[in-house]
């Protein structure tokens, strides 16, 4: 509508719908695992559900790319935990998706065996495996002792600063030339898992997370078919950046960028962490002083993919190609996707601050720069013949690519950072404490989140014997074993 000045008066729409005892409304905001989880759930539970998405697709920080011709995950690729109690297990099992696994060892340090490594000097020479092998164990040790370290002193360090000490205290820890240079790259490795620097990461809280059981899997075809299966009738309006959230008398009104505004019960908030950072979502009234700190004091870090596309397999048969360096920003890694997938494919992943200088350039100088580190360790390389780069710093819609704790921060935080504020609620992978920044946790918290937002709306309407706890809906209740190939 339009007055005699010519303003654009925006008026809210009506609620998405009538209000009828058994049916409250619910807004989810965001469609990646978090949010398609909640949504599905509420859905599942008879809840009126939108799905609110700011980008013009689904999935968030879970994006399978096509144009190579063949399945290839710009975003997560791996499902941490492959067993049967990982929340995602079923739904893959019953999809009959195939899991690569690289690795049968749950720590987050090698989510590939040792022996699956090729690692290269500057000059083109391989690394010993024997040396490979030897360092990796010196790497655990350091880590061991940095364990100790931590339960001596009361005040927090950076993992830097812990790994500086401990070679203080054991000398013999230290390496010298060529195997300094391999530990560096298993500390690059390390620096990978949180996409952050070393003198970034907390000594206390670096190994909080719960490792499931089952070691590492590559979803061979990609995470989109999952995706898929859980937005499967679900109301999603793509293009729809939310900008402000007012909780008042009438519910929750919800206004996005064109304008419109959506009244509901309730809302899920499922925005990733750096987008909560950011600001770009106005609460009125503000959300409280501790659901602001949680926001700023959880650190998100950054890791990016560069995909190159060969026309022929020149590269060693081995899952990971490495490249070994001084400084752990030096070193550098490629995943073998030919040895899970067949495709002949190397994924560059630099984190941290190598990341964030990565970004600064074009998608042609990064791949350009991917390439040359293919170069140094093996000279023949044949040019790529086409390439992908992803831009999850400095995207608006994630503006990071993981959480993780930073030093002196505490660890409880994730959860203030998941607990409802009224009828928001909040999920995604930063507000997971026992699997955070992963695709399995993200989509518990959604799963949580929708059993607390049902909770909530049906006592408030007194009905809560209604109630009924939604353990995963439908995607958990057919168990089909998953079907693993390697180990
Ligand atoms: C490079 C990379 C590699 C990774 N590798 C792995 C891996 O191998 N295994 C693993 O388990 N995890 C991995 N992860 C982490 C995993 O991808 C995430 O933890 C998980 O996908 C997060 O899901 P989410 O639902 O919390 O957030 P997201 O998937 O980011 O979903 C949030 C959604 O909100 C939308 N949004 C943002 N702003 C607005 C707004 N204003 N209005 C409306 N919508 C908005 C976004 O577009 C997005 O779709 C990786 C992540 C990256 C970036």
């Amino acid at each position: 509508m339009e007055n005699r000045n010519n303003l654009h008066i925006k008026k809210a729409s009506p609620p998405i719908v009538e209000r009828q005892k058994h049916s409250p409304s619910v807004i989810v905001i965001g469609s990646g695992f978090a949010g398609l989880g909640a949504a599905r759930a509420l859905k599942n539970a008879s809840f009126e559900v939108i799905v609110l998405e700011s980008r013009d697709r689904i999935g968030g920080r879970v994006y399978t790319d096509y144009s190579f011709g063949f399945p290839v995950d710009m975003g997560a690729s791996w499902l941490h935990g492959v067993c049967e109690e990982n929340p995602l297990a079923p739904l893959i099992g019953r999809l009959g998706l195939p899991l690569y696994r690289t690795s049968g060892d749950n720590s987050v340090l090698f989510d590939h065996d040792l022996e699956s490594y090729a690692l290269f000097d500057t000059d083109g020479h391989q690394v010993p495996q024997e040396l490979v092998e030897r360092i990796g164990h010196v790497f655990e040790n350091i880590l061991e002792e940095a364990n100790k370290l931590r339960q001596e002193t009361t005040e927090d360090m950076s993992i830097a600063q812990a790994i500086a000490s401990v070679m203080e205290r054991r000398p013999d820890l230290r390496q010298e030339g060529l195997a300094h240079k391999v530990l560096q790259w298993y500390l690059c490795r390390m620096e990978g898992w949180f996409a952050s620097d070393a003198d970034t990461i907390s000594l206390k809280h670096w190994d909080k997370e719960v490792l499931l059981p089952g070691g590492h899997g590559l979803m061979v075809r990609g995470y989109r078919p999952v995706l898929n299966t859980l937005a499967r009738g679900l109301d999603i309006r793509l293009r729809h950046r939310v900008t402000k959230i007012f909780r008042g008398k009438k519910g929750v009104e919800i206004t996005v960028e064109n304008g419109k505004t959506f009244v509901v019960d309730a809302a899920v908030i499922t925005v990733p962490l750096g987008v909560l950072k950011a600001n770009s979502i106005k609460f009125e009234p503000r959300l409280p002083e501790w659901k602001e700190e949680a926001i700023a004091d959880i650190a998100i870090g950054t890791e990016n993919k560069i995909a190159l596309h060969f026309d022929k397999v020149f590269w060693p048969n081995v899952e990971f190609l490495g490249v070994v360096s001084s400084t752990s920003y030096g070193c550098s890694y490629f995943l073998n996707l030919h040895k899970a997938t067949g495709h002949p494919v190397l994924v560059y992943m630099p984190a941290g601050r190598l990341a964030h200088d990565i970004a600064k350039m074009s998608d042609k100088a990064a791949a350009s720069f991917a390439f040359s580190q293919l170069k140094e360790i093996l000279p023949d390389a044949s040019e790529p013949i086409q390439y992908l780069v992803s831009h999850w710093g400095t995207d608006v819609n994630s503006l990071g690519s993981y959480s993780y704790g930073a030093v002196g921060k505490a660890y409880d935080l994730h959860e203030k950072l998941r607990v409802p504020v009224d009828n928001l609620f909040f999920a995604g992978e930063a507000t997971s404490l026992k699997y955070t920044g992963t695709v399995h946790g993200a989509f518990s918290t959604g799963l949580m989140a929708a059993e607390e937002c049902q909770m909530h709306l049906l006592e408030r309407n007194g009905e809560s014997e209604g109630f009924h706890p939604m353990s995963g809906g439908e995607t958990t209740s057919i168990s089909v074993p998953l079907l693993i190939s390697r180990i």
